[in-house]
């Protein structure tokens, strides 16, 4: 694989990213600024810029020519950086106010200057200290109908379609996907990361040849349906949160695939959650589950209603029979979230923080029980109602 010709590009340090912010006219030049970089995630640089007298902020985003959390020994394409800043920038459009607004972008230095979110709080951290997250779910739905729809083929004519299916082209980032996903868990393979008490789950798992079959299935799936423009790895670190907003961050992973997908792994990093609560404690997030599903069909029917260019849409059962395939999928591919999550490479602090260790080790397994009961059971899963008995059931030892 190629590494971007390195020449020009140069890895920022907090001195040379608010120097930069300030050529680029975001802060008066006479101003001293803090600069920290705060990046959490896998992958890449984040810095935080701010005018600790105005108390204005600024995110600075840089891709390195490696995956951060492995190091050089791992080269990764700088060009996630295109595809991030334009993904956000189509997001925008599509649901506007729920992505941080795009400032400027530099493919030579792959990097994203985009709004401050800082006043809000990561979805996950918040769901693990329990807030109310009362729009969590209508706000995430919404985002879902409106950027699936409109990058699919019943909203675009096919010439923009396929010139955007080109335009985001992500094989690198997608076959991280296609790995760590939706492979290496289900096989004895050296990147997957478990502690020694789930061994004889994980055994179980790779012997299981109808969890195999099926997965093989998602997979091809996801390698070969361009749908729609997906964000690609819509997990709860991905989404801001307070009580009244919510802003999705870090497509870059976003590239066409099947619809299914996005909130496939959304609605898998909520039972990841649920995992981690007490029984009288979940509620809230079947509840947040359902509503998300609900707001979705309920946008994606309108917007099909109202703007579908398909001749066929107008066939009587082809909405319901599109909808009812992208559920299916959407049950497939949050099965295999869950899994990879509990074995494989990335893990979710969901479940790697639960007190005491035995308890951790008790929820890993129900987790792997959930991930593959899913996958097997996703045709006879119809609606997100159902989920909570099937959660409760799966996890019953
Ligand atoms: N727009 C933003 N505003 C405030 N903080 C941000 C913003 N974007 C990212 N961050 C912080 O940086 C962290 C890593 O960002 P993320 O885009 O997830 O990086 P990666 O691509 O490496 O996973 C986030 O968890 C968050 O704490
Ligand atoms: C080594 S990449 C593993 C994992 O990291 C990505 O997440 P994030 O960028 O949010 O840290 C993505 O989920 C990949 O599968």
């Amino acid at each position: 694989m190629a590494i971007a010709n390195t020449s020009l590009y140069e890895p920022l340090i907090e001195s040379t990213a608010s120097a930069l912010a300030v050529r680029l006219g975001l802060f008066e030049d006479n101003l001293v600024l803090n600069c920290e970089e705060i990046g959490d995630g896998n992958l890449n640089l984040v810095f935080h810029i701010t005018d600790p007298k105005s108390g204005k902020g600024v995110i600075l985003k840089q891709a390195l020519p490696y995956a951060k959390v492995i190091g050089e020994s791992w080269p990764l394409t700088l060009d996630r950086a295109r595809i991030e800043s334009s993904a956000l920038v189509k997001q925008a459009e599509l649901a506007p106010g729920l992505v941080p607004e795009v400032y400027y972008t530099d493919q030579t230095l792959a990097i994203t200057v985009m709004e401050d979110l800082s006043h809000l709080q990561i979805a996950r951290k918040a769901l693990m200290d329990r807030k109310k997250l009362p729009l969590l779910a209508e706000h995430i739905g919404t985002f879902l109908a409106r950027t699936l729809f409109y990058t699919s083929d019943f909203a675009l004519k096919p010439h923009v379609k396929k010139r955007l299916v080109k335009q985001f082209t992500n094989p690198d980032l997608c076959k991280i996907t296609e790995d760590f996903v939706f492979t290496d868990p289900f096989f004895d393979f050296e990147s997957n990361d478990f502690e020694p008490e789930l061994r004889e789950a994980a055994e179980k798992l790779w012997e299981d040849t109808h969890v195999k079959l099926e997965v093989a299935k998602l997979k091809r799936k996801f390698l070969t349906e361009a749908e729609a423009l997906l964000h690609g790895d819509l997990h709860t670190g991905s989404i801001f949160v307070s009580e009244t907003e919510t802003k999705v961050i870090d497509p870059e992973f976003a590239f066409f695939g099947p619809i299914g997908f996005d909130p496939g792994q959304f609605i898998a990093n909520l039972l990841l959650n649920a995992l981690s609560r007490e029984e009288q404690d979940q509620d809230f997030i079947f509840e947040a589950i359902e509503k998300a599903w609900n707001t979705f069909e309920v946008e994606f029917s309108a917007a099909w209603k109202k703007d579908s260019l398909e001749r066929f849409s107008e066939v009587e059962g082809y909405l319901e029979h599109t909808l009812e395939q992208i559920f299916e999928d959407t049950i497939g591919f949050a099965g295999c979230e869950v899994i990879r999550r509990t074995i494989g490479l990335a893990h979710v602090a969901d479940l790697d923080t639960i007190e005491p260790y035995s308890r951790r080790i008790e929820s890993k397994i129900q987790a792997l029980e959930l991930g593959k009961k899913l996958i097997k059971n996703r045709l006879n899963i119809n609606e997100p109602g159902q989920l909570k008995r099937f959660f409760r059931h799966a996890i019953a030892r």
